[in-house]
């Protein structure tokens, strides 16, 4: 151990937040990043894909795996989803199992309490998030009552860990507690990557995140969205670069259409410049998107429509 260069200084793996859905694990993950990577909603289940966040320290590397919610399957992607969830599980260095500190331990959380006992050897944390939103008491009930459902179910936590990923609380020494954990080796990735989701792919979400914005509730996972092609724009400038994308946004029925739309097309619109915003803040370059709505019929029970989608 002759250098600060010695592999041995170093460390890096994989971590994965579960818990039930709205836990706040997108959230998270996008604060130990520092950049937004993973796809947040207000409502359930709306992170399909694995989204790898990278965090990038002088002595270690953690990838952050964002698996989707756990859930009673009812079709097909959402057992799909499931089976997602439990191969991520066996593979990581690390587990955070995120708590919401401002609801009390349900039948959701017990639910996946009882599949995490049954992965042994990999280390589990578990995360007590948006402290922001209780008052210390009530924090240390949850805190509590977090230890007992570890005793209740066999895991025996490596940490109990209460962060706010909104008000930045906690999250560095998150990280400390996870790094430990992690093997002895040298960095996987290059430096400035944050994650190794395919651009097209985080482009889809952010454009399937701007499309569900306000209509959650009618179209709760109906909505896919599939980059066709990207192409830096012919006959610019160099220093006035534009990229067209042109995206296809999917619906199950056709009577979906007219919600997405919007009377007047004006929705969709909206829809548009809201998601060129993100894409050429992710990018740095100014974009023009281009957005069809389609029709796949029942596209989520349909097993050759979802690996067209890419599911
Ligand atoms: N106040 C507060 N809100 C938070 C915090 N973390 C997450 N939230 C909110 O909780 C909601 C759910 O957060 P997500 O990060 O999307 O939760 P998730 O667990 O990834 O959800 P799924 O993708 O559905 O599994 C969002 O509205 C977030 O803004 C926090 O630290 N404080």
């Amino acid at each position: 151990m002759n250098s600060s260069q010695d592999s041995t200084d170093h460390r890096s793996g994989f971590a994965c937040f579960v818990g039930r859905p709205n836990a706040g694990k997108s959230t998270l993950t996008n604060a130990l990043v520092g950049t937004k990577v993973a796809i947040t909603s207000a409502r359930p289940q709306t992170t399909r894909h694995t989204v790898r966040g990278i965090v990038h320290r002088p002595d270690a590397q953690l990838i952050l795996v964002d698996t989707p919610g756990l859930h009673k399957p009812r079709t097909l992607l959402g057992q799909r989803l499931n089976d997602v969830v439990r191969t991520t599980w066996a593979e990581v260095d690390a587990i955070g199992f995120c708590l919401p500190a401002d609801e009390k331990t349900g039948p959701g959380d017990r639910f996946i309490a009882r599949e995490l006992a049954r992965i042994k050897g990999t280390p589990k944390i578990a995360v007590v998030t948006k402290t922001d939103l209780v008052d210390n008491e009530t924090l240390a009930e949850r805190l509590i009552a977090v230890d007992r459902l570890g005793k209740e179910v066999g895991i025996e936590w490596a940490e109990i860990v209460p962060v706010s990923a909104v008000a930045g609380e906690q999250v560095e020494l998150l990280a400390d507690l996870l790094v430990p954990l992690l093997p002895e080796g040298p960095q996987l990735y290059p430096e400035g990557d944050l994650t190794d989701e395919p651009e097209q792919v985080m482009i889809a979400e952010l454009i399937r995140e701007a499309a569900l914005e306000g209509v959650r509730d009618e179209l709760p996972h109906s909505i896919a969205v599939v980059v066709e092609e990207m192409l830096p724009r012919e006959d610019r400038p160099a220093d006035r670069p534009l990229l067209d994308i042109h995206a296809n946004l999917f619906i199950e029925r056709p009577s979906q259409k007219g919600i997405v739309i919007g009377p007047g097309g004006r929705r969709l619109k909206e829809v548009g410049t809201t998601a060129r915003r993100h894409i050429e803040a992710l990018l740095g370059t100014p974009v023009f998107l281009d957005l069809h709505v389609k029709v796949a019929k029942d596209w989520q029970r349909d097993p050759k429509q979802l690996r067209r989608l890419g599911f």
